[in-house]
């Protein structure tokens, strides 16, 4: 089992051409925690998580990695698989696979060859036997479905053992049946690998059911002359094995995280904002 992560993220803030899209996000999460991230379109979930992959950086504020600030550009121990199949379409299901070991082992030319591409072949046999794609390792993804593309995404994201695994809209192409598939596959991966998790996505039922935590990001302040003025923050923070939400229906709660409108006002448990 690989050991997870702890994250804190600390008075983080993130502004576009002078314009907030995040605020005072504070966030503190234990290894192994499975983040589930909902909220409006355009509130700064995916600019969330391109901060915790350091793809983009804070305007103000920090987020450390047990304990450290968190390096200045994405590293191996934090993997990101994106709504669209982000695979290489030149390449078979095992070169996709061996591409990060590749560029690893040589970096300038990218390629490994003889025993050392052997060697990289081999160590991704236990991985393509997990996602069930060991019969279509030499197929290109033009010739594997939606949710074996994304399955190749998710094996890429693995390939190097993350500590966090970055998830971003990861089952919103897919078909309703395929992406029950995919729960079973990610929960068992997140079980068996122990990562934090950090999931956006659409679906507040698939929120609560992957979840062992739910974070709601929304604004606090709205003003309607000037929309812009103000950006999100996460409004509520729900432990979801909990045993007094286990028994509510998710969208009992979805309702009333929506009718609270403003939120700090009704229940479920808000988060407390400075
Ligand atoms: N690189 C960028 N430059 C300027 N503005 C950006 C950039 N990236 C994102 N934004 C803006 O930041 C805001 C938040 O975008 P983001 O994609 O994080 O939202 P989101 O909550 O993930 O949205 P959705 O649910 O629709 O995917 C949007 O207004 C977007 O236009």
């Amino acid at each position: 089992m690989n050991a997870s992560a702890k994250l804190s993220v600390q008075g983080l803030s993130k502004f576009y051409d002078g314009m907030p899209v995040l605020e005072r996000v504070n966030l503190d999460v234990a290894p192994g925690t499975f983040c589930t991230i909902v909220g409006a379109s355009g509130c700064g979930k995916s600019t969330f998580l391109r901060m915790l992959l350091s793809q983009e950086h804070p305007t103000r504020g920090q987020i450390l990695l047990d304990g450290k600030p968190l390096p200045a550009e994405p590293t191996p121990d934090r993997g990101i698989v994106f709504q669209k199949y982000s695979v290489f379409t030149h390449l078979s299901v095992a070169e996709n696979l061996v591409l990060a070991s590749e560029f690893e082992a040589a970096p300038l030319t990218g390629k490994l060859f003889g025993s050392g591409k052997r060697k990289a072949l081999d160590d991704i046999g236990e991985l393509l036997e997990r996602i069930g794609l060991s019969a279509a390792s030499d197929r290109y993804p033009a010739q594997l479905s939606g949710g074996m593309q994304q399955r190749l995404a998710i094996a890429q994201a693995l390939v190097k053992k993350p500590r966090i695994l970055l998830l971003d809209e990861p089952f919103g192409a897919l078909d309703p049946g395929i992406r029950l598939d995919m729960h079973e596959l990610l929960l068992s991966l997140w079980n068996d690998l122990g990562m934090t998790v950090f999931m956006v996505t659409h679906d507040i039922h698939e929120a609560f059911k992957l979840g062992t935590r739910l974070l709601v990001f929304d604004k606090i302040r709205h003003d309607p002359q000037a929309p812009e003025a103000y950006g999100a923050t996460i409004t509520y923070d729900l432990p979801l094995n909990k045993p007094s939400f286990g028994d509510r229906d998710p969208q009992d709660i979805a309702g009333a995280i929506r009718a609270a409108g403003t939120p700090g006002q009704s229940s479920p448990s808000p988060i407390n904002h400075p």
